[in-house]
C-alpha cells in the first residue's frame, strides 16, 4: 500500500524565492497567521519583530531594518513576535502564537516556561540502532501535538543500518498522523529529503537524544556555513556554543532553526491533549467501553481489552499509553501533592504494567 503523504506536509508556498527576493519579514518567518492579527497602520506604529535570542539582559529583535534589544519585560520567548513599541519597548506586544513549546520549571513553584514559539515543523531525530524506542518517539510526538507543531520522525544512520525501513515501519506505527522517514545525515540526503519543510519563511526544530544526530542535520542543512556562522551573535563576538542558550537562526534559503537545549528537558505536563492525539485510536475506542470512567484493566465491557484480545492493538501499546497518561497526571499535580503521590504512582504504574502484561 503507498500512503498518501501529502498532508503531512506544509502548504505549498513560494519555496523557491531566494531569501533577497523576500521582504524582510517574510525572510525571519512572518506568515499570514500574524498579519491578520494586525491593522496597516500598525505596521508603522508598531512594527513587528521577531525574538531571536533570549538573553538575561533582554530580548534581541529582529525586524524590518529593527535589531536591538529589548530588556526583560515581554512574557515572550524566542520565536516569538512582538509589535515593537518603539517609545516603550518593554510594553511590546506579543502576538498570538501558532505554537508553543513550553514546561513547567524545576524547583518548588513549578511555574510554566516558554521555551519556543512558532516553530511550524519539529524534527524528532532517533537512529536505525539502539537509539530508536517507541516509548520515547511516543513522548516526544505527545510533546509536539501539544505545542500544535508538526512532527516529523527522522531516523538517521541509515548508512550504518541493514534494513532501515524496518526502522521506518516501526516508528510510522505510533501514528497515523505522523510521517517517518529514515536518511544518512553525513551525505547530501538531509537537503533532499527535508526540503518540504525547510522552506523558506519556515520555523523548524530538531529534538531528540544526545548523539542522533541532530547537529550533523542541521550542518548538513546549512551547506557551507557552519552552525557557527549563524547571523545574530552577542557582543563578545564567540560562537552560539559557548554564550547562548535558546537562539533563532537561519539557513542560506531563509528557514529559521529555532536552537534551544531547553527543550530536550521538557516533561510531559499538561500534554493530556497532546497524549490524546498520538493515541487517538485508543481514546476513540474508549468511547465505547461500557463504564466512562473505565480503566481499561479488568471491567467488563471494556472495548480496549476486547481489542487487545482481538489483536487490533498491540498489547505494548496500551501499556505505553497507561504509563505516559499516568506520568502525564502526576507531572500536572503541584509540588505539595507529588511527594506524597510518588510513591503511590510508582506503585500504581507497576500494578498496571504487570496487569497488562498478563
Ligand atoms: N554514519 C553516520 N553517522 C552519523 C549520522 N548522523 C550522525 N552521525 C554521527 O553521529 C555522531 C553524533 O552526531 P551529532 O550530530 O553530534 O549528534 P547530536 O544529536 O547533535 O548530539 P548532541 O549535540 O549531543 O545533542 C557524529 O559523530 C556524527 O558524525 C548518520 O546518518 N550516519
Ligand atoms: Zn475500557
Amino acid at each position: 500500500m503507498t500512503r498518501d503523504y501529502s498532508h503531512f506536509l506544509p502548504p505549498a508556498g513560494d519555496g523557491d524565492t531566494t531569501p533577497s527576493a523576500r521582504s524582510g519579514l517574510a525572510a525571519l518567518g512572518w506568515q499570514p497567521f500574524f498579519a491578520q492579527q494586525i491593522g496597516i497602520e500598525d505596521l508603522t506604529k508598531t512594527p513587528p519583530v521577531r525574538v531571536v535570542e533570549v538573553h538575561r539582559n533582554g530580548l534581541h529583535i529582529l525586524g524590518d531594518g529593527v535589531d536591538q534589544l529589548v530588556p526583560p519585560g515581554p512574557a515572550a520567548t524566542v520565536g516569538d513576535w512582538l509589535l515593537l513599541d518603539k517609545d516603550q519597548p518593554t510594553e511590546s506586544a506579543v502576538l498570538h502564537r501558532k505554537s508553543l513549546f513550553k514546561r513547567r520549571a524545576p524547583g518548588t513553584d513549578r511555574r510554566l516556561q516558554l521555551i519556543a514559539a512558532n516553530v511550524d515543523t519539529a524534527f524528532i531525530v532517533t537512529s536505525c540502532n539502539q537509539d530508536f524506542n517507541l516509548a520515547r518517539l511516543e513522548r516526544y510526538v505527545a510533546l509536539a501535538f501539544e505545542a500544535e507543531v508538526t512532527p516529523v520522525i527522522i531516523l538517521t544512520k541509515s548508512d550504518l543500518c541493514d534494513d532501515p525501513s524496518s526502522f521506518e515501519q516501526a516508528a510510522s506505527t505510533l501514528s497515523e498522523r505522523v510521517l517517518a522517514l529514515s536518511i544518512n545525515a553525513l551525505g547530501p540526503e538531509p537537503r533532499t529529503k527535508l526540503r518540504e519543510w525547510c522552506k523558506p519563511g519556515q520555523t523548524i526544530a530538531f529534538l531528540g537524544s544526545s548523539g542522533v544526530g541532530k547537529s550533523t542535520l542541521v550542518n548538513a542543512l546549512m551547506q557551507d556555513q557552519r552552525v557557527e556562522t549563524a547571523p545574530i551573535r552577542q557582543e563578545d563576538g564567540r560562537g552560539r556554543h559557548t554564550t547562548t542558550r535558546r537562539q533563532l537562526y537561519f539557513l542560506p534559503n531563509g528557514c529559521a532553526i529555532l536552537d534551544t537545549p531547553g527543550m530536550r528537558e521538557i516533561q510531559l505536563a499538561d500534554v493530556q491533549k497532546g497524549i490524546a492525539d498520538v493515541f487517538d485510536d485508543l481514546a476513540a475506542l474508549a468511547e465505547n467501553c461500557r463504564f466512562n470512567d473505565c480503566m481499561h484493566q479488568t471491567e467488563p465491557g471494556c472495548a480496549i481489552q476486547l481489542a487487545v484480545k482481538n489483536g487490533d492493538i498491540p498489547q505494548d501499546r496500551l501499556r505505553r499509553w497507561t504509563k505516559l497518561v499516568a506520568e502525564e497526571r502526576f507531572n500536572a499535580t503541584s509540588l505539595v501533592r507529588r511527594k506524597s503521590e510518588g510513591k503511590a504512582l510508582r506503585k500504581t504504574i507497576r500494578a498496571l504494567q504487570k496487569r497488562n502484561q498478563k
